[in-house]
């Protein structure tokens, strides 16, 4: 067993998901065990910086630059106090794997805009801070190899869930949302995965902008509000959800200039009821990913919920009434942590980077081959 840390900062932007692990093995043969897990929050003041990086209005080069050597210093300060709190010395730890902040994600050719994305957080500050090797820099080579770059975790949704003798989805409702379906006894190259739509981005943000909070909390907002039935078909009719998978998303779709329309456009909705008619459209924008990629084909036992959006319990309740036959329950049901979850993926991806492993999956991202995830900055 060895030691070594996984950081996610997500779509979200609530902090950085940092946990670290004791690792054995690799491949379908990898054995983990959680040691210390902690979310260490952004402060306000980068956090506009980054809404500002992805805002083409707001965007300069100059800021995206001084932002990777910013956020690469938050992620070393995450793995130094991480140890700290875990009381096991950085000598101790054999590697970091850091994911980095989207701070645009584009999948598709768009005009003079080839199939790009770009994750921050300097990988040499982390390696020189923490005297580690760093792997980083995961969706690259996907992309390279004319994949969308993402989902990445179904690789170790595989991992984690392919004993499970039954059709499983693993459903994560962070920033985004995306699914891994794994059908009992499937094979790697039988993987579906893809991001749904938006999880909790479009909820925080009206939170953000109409009631001053961070997020909703259990989705008690969204309880006292009113569903706008013509609202929702409205959003509905967004071409993302139409669109066959493999497909990904993110902010550019749905984060602050969506939202910002949505109130716009709105104005006749009360706050609690726009946050109710976002929590029902999240939900719908699941369901009906089944309905119309999977369901046909597939008699899907179980979804297990993971991430942030699994504790909003509105969202959850909409859920479970939509997929009526479809038990759903959560990663603490499988004895499992839904707020590491993603931390401890990317530890796992690190891992068979550095065993030279392929880990993408050509099904989820709709990559032409097989390719080894990660750079590697050494100490
Ligand atoms: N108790 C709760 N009730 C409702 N929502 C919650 C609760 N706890 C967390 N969340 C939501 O979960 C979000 C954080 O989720 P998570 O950490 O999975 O996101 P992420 O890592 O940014 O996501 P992504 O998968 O997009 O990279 C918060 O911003 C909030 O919206
Ligand atoms: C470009 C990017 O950062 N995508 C994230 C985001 O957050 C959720 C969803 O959108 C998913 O596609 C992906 O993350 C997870 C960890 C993944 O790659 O599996």
């Amino acid at each position: 067993m060895k030691y070594c840390i996984g950081l996610m900062s997500g779509t979200s932007l609530d902090g950085i998901d940092s946990v670290l692990l004791e690792i054995e093995g690799k491949g379908i043969d990898t054995k983990y065990k959680e040691i210390y897990f902690n979310c260490y929050p952004i402060d306000e003041d980068i956090k506009n910086e980054i809404h500002d990086s992805m805002d083409a209005k707001k965007s300069n080069v100059a800021l995206i630059c001084s932002l990777n050597y910013k956020l690469g210093n938050l992620f070393a300060d995450a793995c130094i106090d991480l140890c700290k709190k875990a009381n096991i010395s950085l000598d101790n730890v054999d590697f970091i794997a850091s994911h980095g902040q989207t701070i645009y994600h584009n999948p598709n050719l768009e005009g003079k805009l080839v199939p790009s994305t770009l994750q921050i957080g300097e990988p040499s500050v982390i390696a020189y801070r923490t005297n580690t090797k760093v792997i980083s820099n995961f969706r690259g080579k996907d992309i390279a190899a004319g994949g969308q770059g993402a989902p990445l975790v179904p690789y170790v949704d595989y991992i984690l869930f392919n004993k499970y003798k039954k059709n499983i989805a693993i459903h994560n409702i962070g920033g985004i949302a995306n699914t891994t379906i794994l059908k009992k006894d499937t094979s790697k190259d039988e993987i579906l995965a893809f991001d749904t739509g938006p999880g909790n981005m479009i909820i925080d943000e009206l939170c953000r902008r109409l009631k001053g909070i961070e997020y909703d909390k259990n989705g008690e907002i969204a309880k006292r509000g009113r569903i706008d039935y013509e609202l929702l078909n409205k959003m509905m009719s967004h071409s993302f959800f139409e669109q066959q998978p493999p497909k990904s998303t993110g902010r550019e779709h749905f984060g602050s200039f969506y939202v910002e329309q949505l109130i716009k456009e709105n104005n006749n909705i009360d706050a609690n009821s726009l946050i109710a008619t976002a929590t029902e459209f999240t939900a719908e924008t699941m369901a009906d990913s089944y309905k119309r990629f999977i369901l046909n084909n597939i008699d899907l036992d179980e979804i297990i919920l993971c991430g942030g959006g699994a504790y909003n319990l509105t969202l959850r309740e909409s859920l479970e009434r939509k997929l009526k036959n479809i038990k759903i329950s959560s990663m603490e049901d499988h004895s499992m942590n839904s707020f590491s979850k993603e931390a401890v993926a990317f530890a796992i991806l690190g891992n068979e980077c550095l065993n030279n492993i392929k880990s993408n999956i050509k099904s989820a991202t709709g990559a032409k081959n097989y390719v080894v995830l990660g750079d590697i900055t050494n100490s």
